[in-house]
């Protein structure tokens, strides 16, 4: 099979040299000379590598390539410029470019090259054909609007920046935060995540800033907060709308100063991570309402990124769609095609829980579909939210789709463990299960037993491998 190139080249007559020499040693060469056709070129068809000038006709070649790279992680790029400067030569080697080819060049070096770029690309096989596989570089997705979250990506790479990521919840600002980590300075070291949404007021400072031993009831050791262990790496507040007022201080103090100390102890330790936050509250009626600290918000808004949401940007549904389909099968789930109709289905939905619930649907119709091909006729019924998909000829819908919905929904989220499988989804049935019994019965665990079928001694045996404490559990709202 031939091994895919893209020459991006506005020099008609090097762009000749290039493509026979290309040619005559077996790979197929398609050539453009903007940016614009090179974008387009690059919609359609993947390539093992690309080879381009910098100055094109309709721009600087170099300064879009982070975002060619965020769309074609596994593509080779080959800089080719006539610029021979510092600054060209740091600017292309910053974009991650497998080679920099200063002009003139030697045209037997640089078809060596090209075999060697070729032959370590993960792609090597480049058919031209757009891959089924799931990307390296989970980030999925075309359109202009992705286009310019990409290009705010790229902006945040080469330095330490701030970044405040907004967008309605499943977007993906969590991906996009991953996305700068990994393609940034600080790839070597740690992505520490935290919902500060999700931590009690009264814990927040010891989670953030650590604590000593001793320094509170309860405090048995010392404490490493998430700050010192995202030392090098990078630290992803989400939700950060959500937390209290009192953290909101504690953690604007810590942003200016640079230093945190444990709570209850004095040693200061000088922060050595990049802050990535997000929210999917609109930040500035809050600081109106005094919900939000205006000095806070300055501080953590330099680089703001905005995620639209996925009803604003159709144009990805399919690919997204086909994405999670992969996604599913490397996963386990059944293999599965969709047809244009049923992504065209698909594109007209409003999702209104953005990619995650996409996602979610996917997996459901990966794990439900009846046929390898998924139509309209199998989308359409899971659409309704009946369970269609899954039901027999007779068009019951039976108790076992409502568990496999379920089940794919979970799969969807949880990832598990290979191997881990049977006990990771058993803990994840009981857990509602038991709570539902022990909430029935107000908590009474005999009679919860009694309601399962099961043991007595069995029940509490398995509500403390799984953590629950039915006080507490049932004192939940
Ligand atoms: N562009 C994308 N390409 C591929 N997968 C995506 C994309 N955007 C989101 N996802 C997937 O959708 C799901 C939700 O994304 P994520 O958790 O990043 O959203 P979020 O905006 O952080 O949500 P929340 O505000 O609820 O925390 C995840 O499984 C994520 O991998």
């Amino acid at each position: 099979m031939k091994k895919s190139i893209l020459l991006v080249e506005d020099d008609a007559s090097i762009a000749i040299v290039i493509t026979a020499a290309l040619e005559a040693e077996g790979f197929k060469v398609d050539r453009c000379d903007s940016i614009a056709e090179r974008d387009r070129l690059l919609a359609d068809r993947a390539y093992g590598l690309m080879l381009t000038d910098v100055m094109l006709t309709d721009g600087d070649g170099i300064e879009s390539l982070g975002r060619v790279r965020l769309n074609c992680p596994q593509m080779q790029v080959i800089i080719l410029s006539a610029q021979n400067t510092l600054d060209t030569a740091v600017r292309a080697s910053d974009t991650g470019a497998f080679e920099y080819f200063p002009k003139p060049f030697d045209l037997e070096e640089l078809v060596r090259t090209v075999r060697q770029a070729i032959g370590s690309s993960h792609n090597a096989e480049g058919s031209g054909e757009a891959s089924d596989e799931p990307q390296a570089l989970p980030l999925v997705g075309r359109s202009p609007a992705m286009q310019a979250v990409y290009r705010m990506i790229t902006r945040v790479l080469r330095n330490d920046l701030t970044v405040l990521i907004l967008g309605e919840s499943g977007t993906g600002k969590e991906l996009v935060a991953e996305a700068i980590h990994q393609l940034g300075n600080r790839a070597q070291g740690p992505f520490i995540a935290v919902n500060t949404a999700a931590i009690p007021a009264e814990l927040i400072e010891s989670e953030l800033f650590g604590h000593e031993k001793g320094a509170f009831t309860g405090a048995h050791a010392r404490h490493i907060g998430k700050f010192e262990q995202a030392g090098g790496g990078t630290l992803f507040l989400d939700e950060i709308g959500d937390m209290p007022m009192q953290a909101q201080t504690r953690l604007l103090r810590a942003l200016q100063s640079g230093r945190i100390r444990r709570v209850g102890g004095t040693e200061e330790i000088t922060l050595d991570c990049r802050i990535v936050a997000a929210t999917n509250r609109d930040l500035v009626p809050m600081i109106a309402a005094g919900q939000f600290r205006e000095d806070l918000y300055y501080r953590i808004a330099v680089v703001p990124i905005e995620l639209p949401p996925l009803r604003e940007r159709a144009d990805d549904i399919e690919a997204l769609s086909r994405h999670f389909l992969a996604l599913a099968a490397s996963e386990g789930l059944p293999r599965r095609s969709l047809t244009a109709a049923g992504a065209a289905l698909l594109a007209r939905q409003p999702w209104r829980g953005n990619v995650r619930e996409l996602r979610n649907f996917i997996y459901r119709l990966a794990l439900l579909a009846r046929d390898e091909v998924i139509d309209t006729s199998t989308i359409e019924p899971l659409l309704a939210g009946d369970g269609g998909a899954h039901t027999p000829d007779d068009g019951e819908p039976t108790r076992q789709a409502d568990f496999g919905e379920a089940l794919a929904s979970w799969l969807a989220v949880a990832r598990p463990q290979p191997g881990a499988l049977y006990d990771e989804a058993l803990a994840a049935f009981e857990r509602p299960l038991f709570l539902h019994a022990l909430s029935t019965t107000g908590g009474n665990q005999l009679r919860a037993a009694q309601l399962l079928g099961i043991n007595r001694n069995t029940l509490r045996k398995r509500l403390s491998e799984l953590d629950i404490v039915p006080e507490v559990a049932l004192a939940k709202p």
